[in-house]
């Protein structure tokens, strides 16, 4: 049983770990070498401080330290003996749990783990108690591991709302090169292709560029720590992906679409490969409230969204979540409200009333 736990590096994943624990009852004490994101993250009600004088151990203490400070942190930690068991939250698993023990940690009580939800946000401000929920969460013990200490970080990412699965460090790295690390830098390609585009051609991005460039938006000092941490795991993935770029290239500069059956063949298997991706873990959770959104027209000037606001309110809606589909140069934008769907037919009527343009 997790009663209480210490959470060290508030940062988007430490906070958002912190809040999930928080919803279950746990005691959470913090802790972060940058006193804002401490402080950030305790009002937010992601936990206490914890402080010179940390108390008895907690159940279980997560280190959600960009990767290379794992180990340092995790050594000081165990010096201070804050918690009976340790994990770590760090993307990259082999080179974490090998800097561990090089630092000279206790690794029967560390058990590396990786929480397989993110955000391309950094920061206590970005985080969610819902981040985890219904996402995996690999825990990857070392020979030393006891089992009362995997028993502890399986039951930690229970309690986040994950699903934890047991794999070794090395089989974890191979897995997240497919399907997080080279993902991400391919995304940071098409991004990187943006950066030398021409406005004109920008006006023109809908969804679709900006659903396969959402994670380039990740910090890249992390990022940079993540990949060179994996560095042939990784490699290996981006090679077969450049083969099939290239010569998709290639094939579509044969002459009268004579390659065009080739290409087909790629898209095809792009078709299968998505096919194959678990859906249980893409779906919303039945704890994450379902918004509904309300597209609402803005028009590029002062004040055009506090005025959307104050009408939301006179409905007496409450705003859940908002994002803004917007180009820059446009004379109108897209806000997207999230409410509870039993508000929307409410809030739509009454924004239509007094003006607004709904798209719903
Ligand atoms: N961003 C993601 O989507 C994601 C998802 C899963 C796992 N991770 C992993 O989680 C870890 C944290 O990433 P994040 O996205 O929360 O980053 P973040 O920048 O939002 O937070 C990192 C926090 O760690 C603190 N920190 C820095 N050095 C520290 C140290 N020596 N000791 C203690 N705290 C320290 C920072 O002050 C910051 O508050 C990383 O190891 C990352 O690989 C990230
Ligand atoms: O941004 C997201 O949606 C993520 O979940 C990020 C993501 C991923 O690639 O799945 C990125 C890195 C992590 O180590 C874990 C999760």
């Amino acid at each position: 049983m997790i009663d209480r736990a210490v959470v060290i590096g508030a940062g988007l994943i430490g906070t958002s770990v912190a809040l999930a624990l928080r919803g279950q009852g746990v005691r959470v004490l913090l802790d972060d070498p940058d006193p804002r994101n401490l402080r950030i993250a305790h009002d937010m009600g992601a936990g206490e401080e914890l402080g010179a004088d940390p108390g008895p151990p907690a159940d279980v203490a997560v280190i959600a330290a960009p990767p290379a400070a794992v180990p340092v942190a995790l050594l000081r930690a165990q010096r201070r003996n804050l918690a009976h068991v340790y994990t770590d939250a760090a993307s990259v698993k082999a080179r974490v749990a090998e800097g561990a023990a090089r630092a000279g940690c206790d690794m029967s009580s560390f058990v590396p783990g990786h929480p397989m939800g993110g955000r391309e946000k950094s920061g206590p401000g970005a985080a969610r108690s819902y981040l985890f929920e219904g996402r995996s969460w690999a825990v990857c013990p070392t020979p030393e591991a006891g089992t009362k200490a995997v028993a502890a970080v399986t039951e930690l990412a229970r309690l986040c709302g994950a699903d934890p699965v047991v794999m070794d460090a090395a089989a974890h790295d191979r897995a997240v090169a497919l399907v997080s690390h080279a993902p991400h830098l391919a995304s940071s390609a098409v991004a990187a292709r943006l950066a030398e585009g021409d406005a004109q051609a920008l006006r023109l991005a809908g969804q679709g560029v900006r659903d396969v460039t959402r994670i380039a938006g990740g910090d890249p000092a992390l990022w940079t720590e993540i990949l060179g941490g994996n560095p042939g795991p990784v490699a290996e993935v981006l090679e077969a992906m450049a083969a099939d770029l290239s010569s998709a290239a290639g094939r579509l500069r044969e002459e009268g679409g004579a390659g065009l059956e080739g290409v087909r063949a790629l898209l095809e298997r792009g078709v299968e490969g998505r096919g194959r991706i678990p859906g249980k873990h893409g779906e919303p959770s039945p704890t994450i409230p379902r918004y509904t959104e309300v597209p609402v027209v803005l028009p590029d000037e002062p004040g055009a969204l506090g005025r959307l606001f104050s009408a939301v309110g006179e409905a007496g809606v409450n705003i859940e979540d908002v994002r803004m589909d917007h180009s820059p140069g446009q004379p109108l934008g897209l806000a997207q409200l999230a409410v509870l769907p039993e508000a929307a037919e409410v809030l739509v009527g009454a924004l239509r009333e007094r003006g607004w343009s709904v798209h719903i």
